[in-house]
């Protein structure tokens, strides 16, 4: 292999359907407040019904509803006033034909009812004597027994993360603990002679600070991982092997930033291929052709470009998905995306996949341009548009989705 030009180079598409290590977390029960985003590692059935008995759904009167049929503001229904359901309890009456009961929403339907008329369509113009003027059909003002979830049915299936619904659905079925993938121990790596950390008060010359770790951990943080900042390793020969040496064991992914070119001083390829296997040296993606994916003793290794936008762009692409399989989760949750125009043509290579950072105003769609060196064109932008790889670009005009950063 020459140390001048990447090899094995893939497209984005070939790197979603191919790189797929089989490393997936341990399996760790959390109580519910914690398990928002969390993937559970199993469907979870639910242990009995939900509600689990008779609801009404509106304040009114429990009817049975063949006493109802023809009941107009002119010829209204007349029933008697049986009693009333209270909140919390079960019903100390049953509606007999002729009769009703005071219902509560929420409350349990007394025995003999078959519907709840809401209380608008109600009168007691005689103490003790409802007067219905709207007809209910059976069913109406009521949910039953196991319509929102049967015995057994799952509360929430296995591997899609879970939203704040899915813990109030848990936490009505009465579990408080679900079985969920651990966070992804995701080990971030910079490395470079120049690469200073972030509270560095004053630089020389040709110093930078560690940008790019920060902004990786707040994607980590945003899939549900748990970044684990790693510190800056050297441009030294075997100071990169080391590091992952020590680091791999209590990692679920380790990445890498910077030193994934073919400069003579990038020495991310030398460290991981002594380590592991590539799977690939260059992406088809602009930015961030300069990556490299690996597997290093079962543990996922991703060499970014070195520039803080490009690290972020590819990360997105391609570390995203690999991060959510590893705890179980095949689909990443889709990001929130809107339709915008086109404010300019846009050129690409088939055969790439270009991400264009674009600020969205009033339905137009304005690209951003810059060399990705500078990390402000991605902080001002709104979101991303995708010219995909079959494509050679996209025409000023053309309506386009734009994912955006939340
Ligand atoms: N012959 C070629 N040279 C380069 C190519 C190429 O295809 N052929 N691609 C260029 C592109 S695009 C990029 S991106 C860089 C990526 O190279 P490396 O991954 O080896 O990264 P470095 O050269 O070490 O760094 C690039 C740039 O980013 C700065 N940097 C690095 N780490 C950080 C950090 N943690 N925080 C802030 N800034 C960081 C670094 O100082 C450099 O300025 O290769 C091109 N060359
Ligand atoms: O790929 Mo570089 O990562 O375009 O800036």
């Amino acid at each position: 292999m020459s140390g001048r030009e990447f090899f094995t180079t893939r497209t984005v598409a070939e790197a979603l359907a191919g790189f797929r290590p089989a490393h997936r977390t341990a399996i760790e029960s959390v109580p519910l407040p914690a398990a928002l985003h969390r993937v559970p590692a199993a469907e979870v059935p639910s242990p009995h019904s939900l509600p689990g008995f008779t609801r009404s759904t509106v304040d009114g009167f429990a009817v049975r509803a063949a006493d109802t049929y023809g009941a107009s503001d002119g010829l209204p229904s007349y029933l008697d006033l049986l009693g009333a359901v209270d909140m919390g309890a079960a019903p100390t009456v049953s509606v007999r034909p002729g009769g009703c009961v005071a219902m509560p929403t929420g409350g349990s339907l007394p025995e003999g009812a078959d519907a709840v008329v809401m209380v608008e369509y109600t009168a007691e113009t005689v103490p003790g004597t409802i007067e219905v003027t709207r007809p209910v059909a059976p069913g109406a003002g009521i949910v039953r027994a196991d319509d929102d979830v049967a015995t057994g049915a799952p509360l929430v299936p296995a591997g899609r993360p879970l939203r704040a619904p899915d813990l109030g659905l848990l936490a009505a079925a009465g579990v408080v603990s679900v079985p969920v993938h651990a966070r992804p121990r995701v080990v971030i790596i910079s490395t470079g002679d120049e690469v200073v950390p972030p509270e560095t008060a004053s630089l020389t010359a040709g110093q930078v600070r560690d940008a790019t770790a920060s902004a990786l951990a707040g994607l980590v943080l945003d899939a549900a991982g748990e970044p684990v900042v790693a510190g800056i390793v050297s441009d030294e020969p075997g100071a990169l092997k080391d590091k992952l040496t020590a680091v791999l064991p209590e990692a679920d992914l380790v990445v890498v930033s910077a030193g994934s070119s073919v400069g003579a001083r990038d020495e991310t390829m030398g460290a991981v291929a002594a380590l592991g296997d590539v799977w690939c040296h260059g992406l088809a993606i602009k930015p961030g052709k300069p990556t490299l994916l690996a597997e290093c003793g079962g543990i996922p290794v991703i060499g970014l470009p070195g520039n803080p936008l490009s690290a972020l762009v590819v990360f997105g692409q391609v570390g995203i998905p690999v991060l959510w399989r590893l705890s179980g989760c095949e689909t990443p949750p889709a990001r929130p995306t809107t339709r915008a125009r086109l404010s300019r043509d846009l050129a690409s290579a088939a055969g790439r996949l270009d991400v264009v950072q674009v600020q969205v105003r009033d339905g137009v769609a304005e690209p951003l341009f810059g060399p990705s060196a500078l990390l402000s064109v991605h902080t001002r932008a709104d979101g991303y548009v995708i010219i995909p790889e079959p494509a050679t670009g996209l025409d000023d005009g053309l309506d386009v989705d734009v994912t955006l950063y939340a």
